[in-house]
Protein backbone atom coordinates (compact mmCIF):
# COMPACT_ATOMS: atom_id res chain seq x y z
CA UNK A 1 0.00 0.00 0.00
CA UNK A 2 1.43 3.50 -0.83
CA UNK A 3 1.82 5.66 1.88
CA UNK A 4 -1.36 7.92 2.10
CA UNK A 5 -1.09 11.39 0.80
CA UNK A 6 -0.64 14.86 3.05
CA UNK A 7 -2.58 17.97 1.78
CA UNK A 8 -1.23 21.00 1.59
CA UNK A 9 -2.45 24.62 0.97
CA UNK A 10 -1.21 24.11 -2.32
CA UNK A 11 -4.05 21.32 -3.54
CA UNK A 12 -6.96 24.14 -3.27
CA UNK A 13 -6.85 25.14 -6.29
CA UNK A 14 -8.00 28.61 -7.25
CA UNK A 15 -9.93 29.84 -10.35
CA UNK A 16 -10.13 33.20 -11.23
CA UNK A 17 -13.40 34.71 -10.82
CA UNK A 18 -14.99 31.63 -9.26
CA UNK A 19 -12.76 30.02 -6.53
CA UNK A 20 -10.86 33.20 -5.82
CA UNK A 21 -14.13 35.35 -5.22
CA UNK A 22 -14.18 37.51 -2.23
CA UNK A 23 -16.12 36.19 0.71
CA UNK A 24 -16.75 39.55 1.86
CA UNK A 25 -18.09 42.38 0.43
CA UNK A 26 -15.45 44.72 1.42
CA UNK A 27 -12.80 43.07 -0.53
CA UNK A 28 -12.07 44.61 -3.81
CA UNK A 29 -12.24 41.90 -7.22
CA UNK A 30 -9.27 43.42 -9.13
CA UNK A 31 -11.12 43.82 -11.55
CA UNK A 32 -8.35 45.89 -13.65
CA UNK A 33 -5.79 43.26 -12.09
CA UNK A 34 -2.49 42.53 -14.76
CA UNK A 35 -1.32 38.87 -15.94
CA UNK A 36 2.07 37.73 -14.92
CA UNK A 37 4.22 34.63 -14.68
CA UNK A 38 6.04 34.23 -12.02
CA UNK A 39 9.75 33.19 -13.02
CA UNK A 40 11.64 33.41 -9.23
CA UNK A 41 10.92 33.07 -5.56
CA UNK A 42 13.22 34.26 -2.69
CA UNK A 43 12.27 34.27 0.47
CA UNK A 44 8.55 35.89 0.11
CA UNK A 45 9.57 38.11 -2.43
CA UNK A 46 8.46 36.96 -5.90
CA UNK A 47 10.46 38.06 -9.52
CA UNK A 48 7.50 38.56 -12.10
CA UNK A 49 6.86 38.77 -15.63
CA UNK A 50 4.21 41.11 -16.53
CA UNK A 51 2.74 40.59 -19.45
CA UNK A 52 4.67 37.88 -20.50
CA UNK A 53 5.34 37.85 -24.21
CA UNK A 54 3.31 40.34 -24.82
CA UNK A 55 4.00 44.03 -26.26
CA UNK A 56 4.54 45.62 -22.66
CA UNK A 57 6.43 42.97 -20.96
CA UNK A 58 8.22 43.83 -17.95
CA UNK A 59 10.10 42.11 -14.98
CA UNK A 60 8.72 43.44 -11.14
CA UNK A 61 8.97 42.30 -8.20
CA UNK A 62 5.96 41.09 -5.79
CA UNK A 63 4.92 39.92 -2.50
CA UNK A 64 1.76 37.82 -1.81
CA UNK A 65 -1.23 40.32 -0.72
CA UNK A 66 -2.34 39.11 2.58
CA UNK A 67 -6.10 37.42 1.27
CA UNK A 68 -3.55 34.52 -0.56
CA UNK A 69 -3.21 33.25 3.08
CA UNK A 70 -0.68 30.57 2.84
CA UNK A 71 -1.10 29.44 -0.57
CA UNK A 72 1.97 28.85 -2.10
CA UNK A 73 3.29 30.81 -5.37
CA UNK A 74 5.94 29.06 -7.35
CA UNK A 75 8.13 29.27 -10.53
CA UNK A 76 5.63 29.13 -13.43
CA UNK A 77 2.68 30.30 -11.90
CA UNK A 78 0.09 32.40 -13.70
CA UNK A 79 -0.77 35.36 -11.39
CA UNK A 80 -2.86 38.56 -11.19
CA UNK A 81 -1.06 41.77 -9.86
CA UNK A 82 -2.44 45.01 -8.57
CA UNK A 83 -0.46 48.03 -7.06
CA UNK A 84 2.49 49.43 -9.19
CA UNK A 85 3.04 47.12 -11.96
CA UNK A 86 5.55 48.94 -13.53
CA UNK A 87 8.26 47.33 -12.61
CA UNK A 88 10.04 50.33 -11.57
CA UNK A 89 13.36 50.37 -9.11
CA UNK A 90 11.72 50.18 -5.72
CA UNK A 91 8.49 49.20 -6.53
CA UNK A 92 7.03 46.23 -5.20
CA UNK A 93 3.00 44.67 -6.58
CA UNK A 94 1.18 42.47 -4.61
CA UNK A 95 -0.03 39.18 -5.98
CA UNK A 96 -4.04 38.58 -5.72
CA UNK A 97 -4.63 35.70 -7.29
CA UNK A 98 -3.33 32.71 -8.89
CA UNK A 99 -4.87 31.08 -11.85
CA UNK A 100 -5.86 27.39 -12.21
CA UNK A 101 -2.83 25.33 -12.99
CA UNK A 102 -2.30 22.83 -15.79
CA UNK A 103 -0.08 21.14 -14.05
CA UNK A 104 1.74 20.70 -10.91
CA UNK A 105 4.80 19.24 -9.89
CA UNK A 106 5.99 18.73 -6.87
CA UNK A 107 8.98 17.48 -4.85
CA UNK A 108 9.36 14.67 -2.36
CA UNK A 109 9.08 14.99 1.67
CA UNK A 110 12.05 15.16 3.46
CA UNK A 111 13.60 14.85 6.65
CA UNK A 112 12.92 18.35 7.55
CA UNK A 113 9.45 18.72 5.57
CA UNK A 114 7.28 16.11 6.13
CA UNK A 115 4.87 18.08 3.16
CA UNK A 116 5.38 16.77 -0.86
CA UNK A 117 5.47 20.54 -2.11
CA UNK A 118 4.45 22.01 -4.95
CA UNK A 119 8.01 23.51 -6.45
CA UNK A 120 6.71 24.40 -10.77
CA UNK A 121 3.09 25.05 -12.07
CA UNK A 122 2.15 24.69 -15.69
CA UNK A 123 5.61 23.37 -17.06
CA UNK A 124 4.89 20.54 -20.06
CA UNK A 125 7.51 18.76 -19.66
CA UNK A 126 10.31 17.40 -17.49
CA UNK A 127 13.95 16.81 -18.96
CA UNK A 128 15.85 14.18 -17.08
CA UNK A 129 19.93 15.29 -17.47
CA UNK A 130 21.87 12.28 -16.80
CA UNK A 131 25.55 11.35 -17.89
CA UNK A 132 26.00 8.46 -19.44
CA UNK A 133 29.07 8.61 -17.65
CA UNK A 134 30.91 10.17 -15.15
CA UNK A 135 28.90 10.10 -13.17
CA UNK A 136 26.98 6.28 -13.50
CA UNK A 137 23.50 6.52 -14.88
CA UNK A 138 21.27 5.55 -12.21
CA UNK A 139 17.84 4.08 -14.03
CA UNK A 140 15.80 4.16 -10.75
CA UNK A 141 16.06 7.83 -10.47
CA UNK A 142 15.40 8.14 -13.79
CA UNK A 143 12.35 6.21 -13.28
CA UNK A 144 10.92 8.80 -10.54
CA UNK A 145 11.60 11.04 -12.30
CA UNK A 146 9.47 9.68 -15.09
CA UNK A 147 6.98 8.03 -12.80
CA UNK A 148 6.63 11.96 -11.46
CA UNK A 149 6.35 13.65 -14.75
CA UNK A 150 3.42 11.52 -16.03
CA UNK A 151 1.65 12.03 -12.65
CA UNK A 152 2.34 15.59 -12.86
CA UNK A 153 0.45 15.55 -16.54
CA UNK A 154 4.02 16.40 -18.06
CA UNK A 155 6.31 14.79 -20.78
CA UNK A 156 8.87 13.32 -20.28
CA UNK A 157 12.62 14.21 -22.04
CA UNK A 158 15.79 11.96 -21.25
CA UNK A 159 18.79 14.05 -22.20
CA UNK A 160 21.69 12.33 -22.13
CA UNK A 161 24.88 13.46 -21.83
CA UNK A 162 28.61 13.00 -21.94
CA UNK A 163 27.79 10.27 -24.87
CA UNK A 164 31.72 10.62 -25.77
CA UNK A 165 32.29 8.61 -22.60
CA UNK A 166 29.69 5.64 -22.94
CA UNK A 167 27.26 4.47 -25.79
CA UNK A 168 23.64 5.34 -25.44
CA UNK A 169 22.22 2.63 -26.53
CA UNK A 170 21.22 0.39 -23.79
CA UNK A 171 19.45 3.61 -22.03
CA UNK A 172 17.52 4.46 -25.46
CA UNK A 173 15.93 1.39 -25.72
CA UNK A 174 14.97 1.12 -21.67
CA UNK A 175 13.14 3.85 -22.15
CA UNK A 176 11.48 3.47 -25.60
CA UNK A 177 8.64 1.51 -24.63
CA UNK A 178 7.92 4.00 -21.78
CA UNK A 179 7.22 6.99 -24.41
CA UNK A 180 10.03 9.24 -23.00
CA UNK A 181 11.67 11.07 -26.23
CA UNK A 182 15.32 10.79 -25.82
CA UNK A 183 17.86 13.40 -26.83
CA UNK A 184 21.61 12.56 -26.44
CA UNK A 185 24.64 15.32 -26.68
CA UNK A 186 27.94 15.45 -26.45
CA UNK A 187 30.57 18.00 -25.56
CA UNK A 188 33.63 18.29 -28.02
CA UNK A 189 36.78 20.61 -27.67
CA UNK A 190 37.23 22.78 -24.48
CA UNK A 191 37.03 26.47 -23.55
CA UNK A 192 35.17 28.86 -26.07
CA UNK A 193 35.98 26.76 -28.87
CA UNK A 194 33.79 23.90 -26.94
CA UNK A 195 30.71 22.45 -29.20
CA UNK A 196 28.24 20.73 -28.06
CA UNK A 197 26.89 17.90 -30.18
CA UNK A 198 22.79 17.05 -30.16
CA UNK A 199 22.04 21.16 -28.60
CA UNK A 200 20.18 21.82 -32.12
CA UNK A 201 18.20 18.46 -31.41
CA UNK A 202 17.68 19.34 -27.77
CA UNK A 203 16.29 22.81 -28.69
CA UNK A 204 14.14 21.68 -30.47
CA UNK A 205 12.81 19.26 -28.49
CA UNK A 206 12.26 22.44 -26.31
CA UNK A 207 10.76 25.03 -28.56
CA UNK A 208 7.10 26.43 -27.90
CA UNK A 209 7.19 24.47 -24.28
CA UNK A 210 8.26 25.01 -20.41
CA UNK A 211 10.42 22.45 -19.83
CA UNK A 212 11.64 22.05 -15.93
CA UNK A 213 15.16 20.75 -15.93
CA UNK A 214 16.36 18.25 -13.24
CA UNK A 215 19.76 16.44 -12.78
CA UNK A 216 22.31 14.94 -10.58
CA UNK A 217 25.44 16.98 -9.43
CA UNK A 218 27.87 16.86 -12.49
CA UNK A 219 25.87 15.65 -15.28
CA UNK A 220 26.64 18.54 -17.36
CA UNK A 221 22.86 20.08 -16.74
CA UNK A 222 24.02 23.63 -16.04
CA UNK A 223 26.46 23.29 -19.32
CA UNK A 224 23.29 22.60 -20.98
CA UNK A 225 21.62 25.54 -19.35
CA UNK A 226 24.31 28.01 -20.34
CA UNK A 227 23.97 27.12 -24.18
CA UNK A 228 20.72 27.20 -24.23
CA UNK A 229 20.17 30.61 -22.13
CA UNK A 230 23.41 32.43 -22.85
CA UNK A 231 23.43 34.68 -19.90
CA UNK A 232 21.84 31.99 -17.26
CA UNK A 233 25.19 32.47 -15.46
CA UNK A 234 24.49 36.01 -14.76
CA UNK A 235 20.71 34.74 -14.04
CA UNK A 236 21.57 32.06 -11.53
CA UNK A 237 25.17 32.63 -10.67
CA UNK A 238 26.02 36.03 -8.51
CA UNK A 239 23.02 37.63 -9.07
CA UNK A 240 19.92 37.13 -6.62
CA UNK A 241 17.24 36.16 -9.16
CA UNK A 242 14.18 38.04 -7.42
CA UNK A 243 15.90 41.65 -6.29
CA UNK A 244 18.97 41.52 -9.19
CA UNK A 245 21.48 42.60 -6.33
CA UNK A 246 23.60 40.81 -4.70
CA UNK A 247 24.33 36.80 -4.08
CA UNK A 248 21.64 34.57 -5.65
CA UNK A 249 20.83 32.50 -2.39
CA UNK A 250 17.54 30.97 -3.08
CA UNK A 251 17.74 27.22 -4.10
CA UNK A 252 14.34 27.52 -5.54
CA UNK A 253 13.48 26.83 -9.06
CA UNK A 254 13.90 29.74 -11.70
CA UNK A 255 12.20 30.07 -15.25
CA UNK A 256 14.79 31.40 -18.14
CA UNK A 257 13.59 32.44 -21.31
CA UNK A 258 15.50 30.38 -24.20
CA UNK A 259 15.80 32.33 -27.38
CA UNK A 260 13.73 31.41 -30.50
CA UNK A 261 15.20 29.43 -33.13
CA UNK A 262 13.59 29.98 -36.10
CA UNK A 263 10.19 28.43 -36.79
CA UNK A 264 10.15 28.38 -32.96
CA UNK A 265 5.86 27.38 -32.17
CA UNK A 266 5.83 30.25 -29.11
CA UNK A 267 7.64 30.82 -25.96
CA UNK A 268 10.36 28.68 -24.68
CA UNK A 269 11.38 28.49 -21.05
CA UNK A 270 13.55 25.97 -19.05
CA UNK A 271 12.48 26.01 -15.46
CA UNK A 272 16.12 25.06 -13.39
CA UNK A 273 15.86 23.37 -10.07
CA UNK A 274 19.12 23.71 -7.97
CA UNK A 275 19.09 21.46 -5.13
CA UNK A 276 15.95 19.18 -6.30
CA UNK A 277 17.04 15.66 -6.04
CA UNK A 278 13.46 13.60 -6.46
CA UNK A 279 10.09 14.25 -6.21
CA UNK A 280 7.17 13.34 -4.21
CA UNK A 281 5.50 9.69 -5.26
CA UNK A 282 4.15 9.05 -2.61
CA UNK A 283 0.52 10.43 -3.21
CA UNK A 284 0.73 8.50 -7.03
CA UNK A 285 -1.95 6.26 -7.82
CA UNK A 286 -1.54 3.49 -10.11
CA UNK A 287 -4.38 4.38 -12.13
CA UNK A 288 -3.49 7.96 -12.78
CA UNK A 289 0.04 6.80 -13.79
CA UNK A 290 -1.67 4.21 -16.28
CA UNK A 291 -3.12 7.24 -18.11
CA UNK A 292 0.47 8.11 -19.84
CA UNK A 293 0.11 4.65 -20.83
CA UNK A 294 -3.20 5.57 -23.14
CA UNK A 295 -3.55 2.15 -24.40
CA UNK A 296 -3.15 0.01 -21.01
CA UNK A 297 -5.58 2.25 -19.11
CA UNK A 298 -7.79 1.49 -21.52
CA UNK A 299 -6.99 -2.47 -21.27
CA UNK A 300 -7.35 -1.97 -17.40
CA UNK A 301 -10.43 -0.09 -17.65
CA UNK A 302 -11.69 -2.84 -20.26
CA UNK A 303 -10.80 -5.48 -18.02
CA UNK A 304 -9.22 -5.78 -14.69
CA UNK A 305 -10.96 -6.49 -11.35
CA UNK A 306 -12.40 -3.32 -8.98
CA UNK A 307 -9.42 -1.84 -7.12
CA UNK A 308 -6.67 -3.92 -9.47
CA UNK A 309 -3.19 -2.65 -8.54
CA UNK A 310 -1.60 -3.48 -11.82
CA UNK A 311 1.21 -4.93 -9.77
CA UNK A 312 3.28 -7.73 -10.86
CA UNK A 313 1.77 -10.18 -8.88
CA UNK A 314 -1.87 -8.45 -8.60
CA UNK A 315 -4.23 -11.17 -8.98
CA UNK A 316 -6.06 -11.58 -12.59
CA UNK A 317 -4.68 -8.33 -13.64
CA UNK A 318 -5.86 -7.80 -17.16
CA UNK A 319 -2.41 -6.18 -18.42
CA UNK A 320 -1.08 -9.77 -17.97
CA UNK A 321 -3.97 -11.35 -20.23
CA UNK A 322 -3.12 -8.64 -22.73
CA UNK A 323 0.27 -9.67 -23.06
CA UNK A 324 -0.94 -13.66 -23.40
CA UNK A 325 -3.43 -12.34 -26.11
CA UNK A 326 -1.10 -10.95 -28.47
CA UNK A 327 -0.86 -12.19 -32.24
CA UNK A 328 2.51 -13.18 -32.16
CA UNK A 329 5.81 -13.25 -30.83
CA UNK A 330 6.78 -9.92 -32.17
CA UNK A 331 3.66 -8.38 -30.68
CA UNK A 332 4.00 -10.00 -27.20
CA UNK A 333 7.12 -8.58 -26.94
CA UNK A 334 6.20 -5.18 -27.12
CA UNK A 335 3.20 -5.75 -24.71
CA UNK A 336 5.17 -7.12 -22.38
CA UNK A 337 7.77 -4.42 -23.05
CA UNK A 338 5.16 -2.11 -21.75
CA UNK A 339 3.55 -3.49 -19.59
CA UNK A 340 7.53 -4.19 -17.58
CA UNK A 341 8.28 -0.63 -17.93
CA UNK A 342 4.56 0.61 -16.32
CA UNK A 343 5.12 -1.99 -13.41
CA UNK A 344 8.65 -0.48 -13.10
CA UNK A 345 7.43 3.11 -12.78
CA UNK A 346 4.95 1.80 -10.78
CA UNK A 347 7.53 0.05 -8.37
CA UNK A 348 9.71 3.09 -8.42
CA UNK A 349 7.05 5.26 -6.11
CA UNK A 350 8.06 2.75 -3.36
CA UNK A 351 12.01 3.36 -2.91
CA UNK A 352 13.99 6.30 -2.96
CA UNK A 353 16.08 7.96 -5.52
CA UNK A 354 19.01 6.78 -4.08
CA UNK A 355 18.16 3.20 -3.47
CA UNK A 356 20.31 2.07 -7.14
CA UNK A 357 23.29 3.30 -7.88
CA UNK A 358 23.74 0.60 -10.94
CA UNK A 359 23.78 1.68 -14.36
CA UNK A 360 21.18 -0.24 -16.86
CA UNK A 361 21.53 -3.63 -16.79
N1 LIG B 1 33.11 14.37 -21.41
C1 LIG B 1 32.10 15.22 -21.27
N2 LIG B 1 32.08 16.08 -20.23
C2 LIG B 1 31.02 16.91 -20.13
C3 LIG B 1 29.95 16.92 -21.07
N3 LIG B 1 29.05 17.85 -20.67
C4 LIG B 1 29.54 18.40 -19.54
N4 LIG B 1 30.73 17.84 -19.20
C5 LIG B 1 31.59 18.14 -18.03
O1 LIG B 1 30.98 17.59 -16.88
C6 LIG B 1 31.26 18.41 -15.74
C7 LIG B 1 29.96 18.78 -15.06
O2 LIG B 1 29.21 19.63 -15.91
P1 LIG B 1 28.20 20.74 -15.34
O3 LIG B 1 27.51 21.30 -16.50
O4 LIG B 1 28.89 21.65 -14.40
O5 LIG B 1 27.26 19.77 -14.53
P2 LIG B 1 26.04 20.06 -13.59
O6 LIG B 1 25.12 18.94 -13.82
O7 LIG B 1 25.52 21.41 -13.79
O8 LIG B 1 26.69 19.91 -12.19
P3 LIG B 1 26.71 20.94 -10.99
O9 LIG B 1 27.29 22.19 -11.53
O10 LIG B 1 27.59 20.24 -9.98
O11 LIG B 1 25.29 21.04 -10.56
C8 LIG B 1 32.02 19.62 -16.27
O12 LIG B 1 33.39 19.39 -16.07
C9 LIG B 1 31.69 19.61 -17.76
O13 LIG B 1 32.71 20.20 -18.51
C10 LIG B 1 30.02 15.99 -22.17
O14 LIG B 1 29.14 15.92 -23.04
N5 LIG B 1 31.11 15.18 -22.21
Amino acid sequence: MSPRRQYDESDVRIRPGKGSRPRTKQRPDHADAERAMVTGVDRGRYAVLVDPDGPHERRAIAMKARELGRERVVPGDLVDLVGDTSGDEGTLTRIVRIAERRTVLRRTADDTDPIERVIVANADQLVIVTALADPEPRTRMIDRCVAAAYDAGMDALLALTKADLADPAELVQMYAPIGVRVVVTRTEGSGDDRTIHGLDELHAALAGRTSVLVGHSGVGKSTLVNALVPDARRATGAVNVVTGRGRHTSTSAIALRVDALDGDAGPTWVIDTPGVRSFGLAHVEPDHLLQAFGELAQVAADTCPRGCTHAADAPDCGLDEWVAASADDTERDARAARVDSFRRLLASRLGTADADSAPAS
